[in-house]
């Protein structure tokens, strides 16, 4: 399975959080960062992951801007899932669930729940447990692939 997760970063936490789902999903995994990504290198994913930390009760500006070039249909039996990172915070917003609307609305398949992250401060690190809940989450993708 041609599997890809794309991510953005800005202080490196978020990209070990990508590197660590890509280990759990099995080798071959690409990991690429969202800078200069271009829809064009979606094609053929057959599993696509994606997440970002959530800037301003949002997905990150480059994130968002990537997401708006994904044309509807554009991911049309691709299986997605979406993750973010993000602070301890009473009001923290959202970034995964965004993401996730955003491939469904390109058409693909979600086949887990949008999930954040936690990290301990605004350049990380991840707070304790979390990367362990990153490779749960993932791992309970593959699963779901089988259906
Ligand atoms: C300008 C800025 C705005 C942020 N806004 C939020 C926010 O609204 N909610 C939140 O939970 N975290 C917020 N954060 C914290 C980021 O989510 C945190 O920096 C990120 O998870 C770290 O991941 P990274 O190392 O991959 O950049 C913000 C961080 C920055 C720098």
């Amino acid at each position: 399975m041609s599997t890809l997760v794309v991510y953005d970063s800005n202080y490196g936490t978020t990209r070990i959080v990508a590197e660590k789902i890509a280990a759990e999903l099995g080798e071959g995994t690409a990991v690429v960062s969202v800078s200069g990504l271009t829809p064009e290198r979606l094609t053929g994913v057959e599993l696509l992951v994606v997440g970002c930390p959530i800037i301003g009760w949002r997905p990150s500006p480059r994130m968002q801007a990537f997401l708006a070039q994904l044309g509807v249909g554009m991911l049309h039996g691709v299986r997605a899932a979406a993750f973010d990172t993000r602070l301890r915070l009473f009001i923290h917003g959202d970034a995964a669930g965004k993401i996730s609307h955003a491939l469904e609305h390109a058409g693909a398949h979600i086949v887990a729940k949008p999930h954040g992250f936690i990290v301990e401060g605004r350049e990380g690190p991840m707070a304790t447990g979390e990367l362990d809940k990153a490779a749960e989450w993932a791992g309970a993708i593959m699963p779901t692939l089988r259906r």
